[in-house]
């Protein structure tokens, strides 16, 4: 399996958008739905309710978990969808949540979030059976101090995942993207399922032996996948495969 830094991972996703002129509506459509589809597998294996909190940070991350909480949604869960922080940025959002709440997602504010030992909303004694945590990616700079309101939430995040089932899409956020290794002096999240998208990053070789871990995101284009020796053992036309 190639295990990429994230400098390798940002060159790809380039690639994918420039040589091989993807949108980027097509690769969060495809990324979301694989991450929608592994976690109804990771429910099939912990059990409990189909209800679900995503949250969602500012770049491509946060929207491939906007898209996921619309397949979920559309899978019959209860989804809360959590929008951390939007981008000035980008401009696919504000559709992306649109068509995540008409089918079906509610739109929650971070502040009525109550970060605890799982994470709830405000005045309700009801936990989420799954988090997911969707915030950053690939592209995150763990040298940067984390500003508002990324300074209280990760930190939160990261004390619920001890005893919550928190499934981290690509990165789990907060983390060194290429370390193998995490600063053992930051409170991080500890994820209970990693979902790598196209391939995983370097700091997924620090993963607890206990971690469920998928890789998804079937859309790298062949000349890609020898170029770069990406061999996922997908199986037949699976869009997702476990391989821990
Ligand atoms: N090829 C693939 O596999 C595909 C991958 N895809 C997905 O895209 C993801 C990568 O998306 P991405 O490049 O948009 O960046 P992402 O990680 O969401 O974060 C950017 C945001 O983080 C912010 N930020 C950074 N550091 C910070 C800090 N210390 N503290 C606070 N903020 C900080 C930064 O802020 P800024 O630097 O602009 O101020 C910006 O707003 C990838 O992981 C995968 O999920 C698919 O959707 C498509 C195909």
């Amino acid at each position: 399996m190639r295990y990429l830094s994230g400098k390798e991972a940002y060159d790809l996703d380039q690639q994918l958008f420039s040589t091989f002129q993807y949108s980027v509506v097509q690769l969060v459509e495809l990324a979301g739905l694989s991450v929608a589809l592994c976690i109804n597998d990771v429910l099939a294996r912990i059990g409990g309710d189909k209800t679900a909190l995503v949250l969602c940070g500012p770049g491509n991350n946060g929207a491939d978990g906007i898209v996921a909480a619309r397949h979920l949604a559309l899978h019959g869960w209860e989804v809360d969808l959590c929008i951390t922080k939007k981008s000035s940025k980008s401009d696919i959002a504000d559709s992306l949540i649109a068509q995540a709440v008409s089918c079906g997602a509610h739109l929650v504010d971070l502040d009525s979030l109550v970060f605890g030992d799982s994470i709830s909303k405000e005045g309700s004694s009801l936990s989420y059976n799954i988090i997911v945590d969707s915030i950053f990616g690939f592209s995150f700079d763990s040298s940067r101090p984390l500003r508002a309101p990324f300074d209280l939430c990760l930190p939160g995040l990261a004390k619920a995942s001890k005893s919550s089932h928190v499934v981290c899409v690509d990165i789990p956020s907060g983390w060194n993207v290429s370390s193998e290794k995490q600063d053992p002096d930051k409170e991080l999240i500890v994820p209970s399922t990693l979902i790598s998208l196209t391939t995983p990053k370097t700091c997924a070789l620090g993963l607890p032996k206990s971690t469920f871990h998928y890789v998804s995101g079937r859309f790298i284009p062949i000349e890609l996948i020898k170029r770069l020796e990406i061999d996922i053992p997908y199986e037949g036309a699976d869009l997702f495969v476990k391989i821990q």
